[in-house]
């Protein structure tokens, strides 16, 4: 007979990697060995895609050539393209991401290949397109003409631009490198989780990162960041403490709070509250980071948790212009890194994901003709 199952699998070891580490008492994040905090608002996302997927910090000269590939690979497929319109209509924005995505891996010429060069190639190209996607069906469900992606610009700014249809300035820029850097990867969250379930039965790339969206999509983990926003713009801001208070007596929870792995402050929280507070104060509004302070101290002493990444980064999201409902495609922008260098990581050193289950149904049942039941 099986043993107990370990409910929501807390604590059991489900894979090795060499891509990030989480030190959750002490509340530290490495990506391949480098501490977060030494990494964010010093290194770009590109820096930090190739980190993940390739192995080390890009040289120069590597930066450029992948660099070059990010910007090569922005084209979208035929498939894609030619349903793009249909889907902005009748499909939410991480539904469409993953249909999108389903699409590009027609499109995708190295589609019938798992080596690791086809692995890598894939990698770059569902990096390179994601936002386009994203900014592709923002502009198709509100009817704007956007600018076409800029060769000059770096992803994060090439992606503020497309969304917001105008130039950012180079703090914003980067304020959401940052961003995209704090969020690449996080050891076996349940998106990745995901991701490498559906590589070890060897399946392709595209098809394990649409298992990461449709994953990363749910409100207990990257739809939360969307989920913060809407209770910031539910509440009262004369009576935010009260409010929260009597959320959490009533049982609710407080999207944006608590972890899994985390027992004291998420590591990419302070950065994410900083960066909150240096865009209210420059945007003249500083309400929702107030709000979101007074939240944070109120959960805290009721409940003794600590925001989480999707806390802050709502009104960071917010406050650059993105719109709120594309918090959570944002996310997968930026996760994309760390999903495809979990699919690689996989497929190099594969076995099956197929664990048990403790059978808790009814046995010894007797058939009966349809007539008779
Ligand atoms: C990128 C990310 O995925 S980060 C996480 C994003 N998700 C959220 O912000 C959603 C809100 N948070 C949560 O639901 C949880 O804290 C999770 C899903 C992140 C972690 O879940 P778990 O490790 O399974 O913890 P679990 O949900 O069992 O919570 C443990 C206890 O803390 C409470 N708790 C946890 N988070 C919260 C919260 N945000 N608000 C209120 N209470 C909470 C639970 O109600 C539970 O209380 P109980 O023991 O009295 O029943
Ligand atoms: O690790 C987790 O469970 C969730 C998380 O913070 C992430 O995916 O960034």
């Amino acid at each position: 007979m099986a043993d107990k199952p370990t409910k929501g699998l807390a604590d059991v070891v489900a894979a090795s990697t060499a891509l990030s580490d989480i030190d959750g008492q002490a509340g530290l994040l490495f990506y391949r060995g480098y501490d977060i905090h030494d990494l964010a608002g010093r290194t770009t996302f590109e820096e930090i895609a190739h980190l993940l997927q390739h192995g080390a910090l890009p040289t120069r000269e590597q930066l450029a050539a992948y660099g070059a590939e990010l910007v090569g690979g922005r084209k979208i497929g035929a498939l894609a393209e030619a349903n793009i319109a249909e889907i902005a209509e009748k499909q939410a924005p991480m539904e469409a991401l993953r249909t999108l995505v389903s699409l590009a891996g027609g499109d995708d010429p190295d589609k019938d290949s798992n080596t690791p060069e086809a692995n890598l190639r894939k990698a770059a190209r569902l990096t390179a397109q994601q936002p386009i996607l994203v900014a592709r069906y923002h502009a198709a469900r509100t009817g704007a003409t956007i600018p076409e992606p800029d060769p000059e610009l770096s992803v994060a700014a090439n992606f503020l631009l497309q969304i917001t249809g105008r130039t950012p300035g180079q703090h914003e820029v980067e304020t959401f490198d940052a961003c995209l850097v704090l969020h690449a990867d996080h050891t076996m969250n349940a998106s990745t989780f995901a991701a490498r379930v559906c590589a070890a039965t060897l399946s392709d790339m595209h098809s394990a990162i649409v298992a990461a969206i449709g994953t990363l999509k749910g409100p207990l983990h990257g739809g939360a960041n969307e989920q913060v926003m809407r209770t910031l713009e539910s509440l009262d801001p004369s009576a935010v403490a009260q409010s929260v208070r009597d959320r959490l007596a009533a049982g609710e929870k407080i999207m944006g709070f608590g972890h899994r792995v985390y027992k004291t402050e998420d590591p990419r929280a302070t950065h994410l509250r900083k960066m909150s507070q240096e865009l209210a104060e420059a945007s003249g509004d500083d309400t929702y980071y107030r709000m979101s302070k007074e939240m944070e101290e109120v959960v805290f002493e009721t409940k003794g948790l600590y925001p989480n990444v999707d806390f802050y980064a709502a009104t960071v999201y917010h406050y650059l212009g993105i719109p709120t409902d594309l918090f959570t495609p944002v996310f997968s922008v930026s996760r994309m890194a760390g999903w495809t260098a979990h699919v690689i990581e996989q497929h190099a050193d594969n076995r099956l994901i197929r664990p048990d289950s403790e059978y808790i149904g009814e046995r010894g049942q007797k058939w009966k003709p349809l007539a008779e039941r």
